[in-house]
């Protein structure tokens, strides 16, 4: 029998399945009525057998072999290359309990409206079920959950994002089991529902339901909205339970900094949607920090799950297991890693293709594209020749820099933590939290220029706290108030630091050359966290002094690495009143001791001279 399309019916021995995961699918196939039903077991056969069936119906081009070997190309529908934050629902009984950062829908109402879409949806098509575990398999930390979709796209990212197949399933099924016998109730796994429908812009939602803990997600193929593990799971439905449970689910990178001793610190970085978080976890020290012995070590680019442990500290893993990230600008200068992980084996979505056929885009070097990522002949005048938001998925094994600490069951100590956006002015290149209240405060006001992993409107400023403003299953007020709960006694926090490498000149160039050279600012935060680099208060926090960071060899000239660090009175006062505003907009569930916070930085500044 054909492995991708063997019929439900056949594979479960009778009594075998978790009851709850037998119903659920039986319930999906006579709404979806799919031809035919394949459970993954995630073999490196059924994954051939995918990436064969998607070749022959086009959904995969092959890339250069010779160049690019086990590489491919997905060109996706052009009205589906994007998350679509105004199609996203939080459904959850009480509308509060969502929050104004979320459309909201009354959860009844919401599963009628979808249902309704997925009503047959799966004639003609293959149903895939798809057992997955967000964390190593053997983590205490990590989470599991069910997708179900129709796209073999889908089924072949899920596989390279999450450790999806058999070891999965055991897991969801013993740990079904185990609560069965002590008499808990509610779902033993997250039930994720997404069909690619007829990729209609018009029939299109991405549907959650933190307290059933299911998503349903219909009429798009693109990343953020399909591979359900991801942000629906591993960040919406995450965050929810973390804060039910005391712990924290982050749009975080995680990477290890090994200092010349061969001390390694993590630090967790929040940055939004195509803001960094790939570059810097995977950052290469520059020359100089390189021969003194400085390593960096990935752990995970995009999502962090921090939990408290016995001795105080947060522990964090990555539920990833492969990186999804943003190619254009990607290149042997910015981030030599990246390119090296995605030499082989690697599915490029929305990139063009030069003409003997290697994938191309926008940032990695001067070559001529032939075909955009429409797969017409190139032509400036259509745009770019790869999609903005042209991604590549990718194993994490694959990354040369890739942290042995990365499979770590308890994961890793985070010593640091770091928000950081896209600020063309105002934000100084780094400063530093007085403690743990200011630095949740630093990152309920953190803003960011949009970015094209989102469609609507790119570069404006908009308010995105701790990242999460597309991505937190919950109302802000209560985040936040969530947050400043790890203060406690016996609590070892991380300090918090904000960065903004973006900040531009009268011309409109980048100030700070950003990149490897992002080294030298965690060099400091380093320093910080150890007692060992220096700093000067100022009103918006600490920052560091002239010396305290190694600025010496990368050619910016005095006047601009004082521009930099600039701290201008009158556009903080208007900032503040605006961050001021922004937490109003919380009514009663913003935490009061954030605005006691933000009026001691209002008078703080008063007093500053400008
Ligand atoms: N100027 C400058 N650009 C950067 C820097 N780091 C990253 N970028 C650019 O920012 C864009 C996106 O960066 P990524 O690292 O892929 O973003 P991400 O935060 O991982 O994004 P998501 O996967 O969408 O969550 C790319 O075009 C990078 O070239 C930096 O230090 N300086
Ligand atoms: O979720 C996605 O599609 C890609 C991503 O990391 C983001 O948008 O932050
Ligand atoms: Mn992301």
């Amino acid at each position: 029998m054909n492995a991708v399309t063997q019929l439900y019916q056949d594979v479960p021995a009778p009594g075998t399945r978790l009851q709850e995961l037998q119903d659920w699918v039986g319930e999906v196939a006579a709404l979806v009525r799919p031809d035919a039903i394949h459970w993954c077991d995630g073999s490196d056969d059924e994954y051939a057998a995918l990436l064969a069936g998607m070749r022959s119906d086009g959904i995969l081009l092959p890339l250069n072999q010779a160049t690019h070997p086990g590489c491919w190309l997905h060109r996706s529908d052009p009205d589906d290359v994007a998350r679509v934050e105004h199609l996203t629902f939080v459904c959850t009984r009480e509308r509060d309990d969502a929050g104004p950062n979320n459309h909201w829908m009354p959860p009844d109402e919401a599963h009628a409206k979808i249902d309704a879409l997925f009503e047959g949806c799966m004639r003609g098509r293959t149903m895939y079920v798809v057992p997955y575990c967000m964390g190593p398999v053997d983590s205490p930390l990590a989470r599991c959950g069910v997708e179900i979709t129709d796209s073999p796209y889908v089924v072949a990212n899920m596989r390279i994002m999450t450790r999806m197949g058999e070891a999965a399933l055991a897991r969801i099924e013993r740990e079904g089991r185990e609560r069965a016998a002590r008499g808990e109730r509610g779902p033993a796994f997250v039930k994720g529902l997404h069909s690619l429908g007829e990729l209609d812009p018009e029939r299109r939602f991405i549907m959650h339901f933190p307290e059933q803990l299911s998503i349903k997600s219909y009429g798009s193929g693109y990343g953020g909205n399909a591979l359900l593990g991801k942000k629906c799971h591993a960040l919406r439905i995450a965050s929810w339970q973390a804060r039910q449970e005391g712990w924290l689910a982050e749009h975080m990178l995680i990477v290890g900094i090994e200092n010349p001793r061969g001390e390694t610190h993590y630090v967790a970085a929040a940055f939004p949607s195509a803001c960094g978080k790939t570059n810097l976890a995977m950052l290469i020290p520059p020359e100089g920090y390189r021969e003194a012995g400085w390593k960096v070590w990935t752990v995970g680019d995009d999502i962090a799950w921090m939990h408290p442990g016995d001795d105080g500290r947060l522990w964090a893993i990555n539920p990833e297991a492969g990186f999804f990230g943003v190619a254009p600008g990607t290149s042997a200068k910015s981030n030599p890693n990246a390119l090296a992980t995605i030499a082989r084996d690697t599915i490029f979505t929305n990139v063009a293709v030069t003409e003997d056929n290697q994938p191309w885009w926008e940032g990695l070097d001067d070559r001529v594209p032939a075909l955009d990522w429409q797969g017409r002949p190139y032509d400036p005048a259509n745009g770019p020749a790869a999609h903005p938001n042209a991604r590549f998925t990718v194993s994490a094994k694959q990354c040369p820099a890739y942290s042995p600490r990365a499979e770590d069951p308890h994961g890793v100590p985070i010593s640091a933590i770091v928000f950081g956006g896209r600020r063309a002015s105002l934000v100084p290149l780094v400063f530093e939290a007085r403690d743990w209240t200011h630095g949740v405060l630093i990152g309920a006001a953190m803003a960011s220029e949009t970015t094209a992993a989102a469609a609507g409107q790119v570069g404006v400023v908009r308010r995105d706290p701790m990242a999460m403003k597309p991505f937190c299953g919950y109302h802000f007020g209560d985040y936040f108030s969530h947050w400043l709960s790890f203060d406690k006694p016996g609590a070892k926090l991380p300090k918090v630091f904000h960065v903004n490498w973006f900040r531009k000149d009268a011309d409109g160039r980048f100030v700070w050359p950003g990149f490897g050279e992002n080294l030298r600012v965690l060099e400091w935060i380093i320093g910080r966290v150890e007692g060992t680099a220096g700093a000067v208060e100022s009103a918006i926090g600490g920052m560091p002094r002239e010396g305290d960071i190694h600025l010496e060899g990368i050619g910016l000239g005095i006047g601009a690495a004082r521009a930099l660090f600039a701290i201008d009175g009158p556009e903080w006062r208007a900032e503040l009143a605006d961050i001021g505003g922004y937490l109003d907009g919380y009514g009663e569930r913003a935490p009061e001791a954030l605005k006691v916070e933000l009026r001691r930085i209002v008078d703080a500044l008063a007093r500053a001279p400008d």
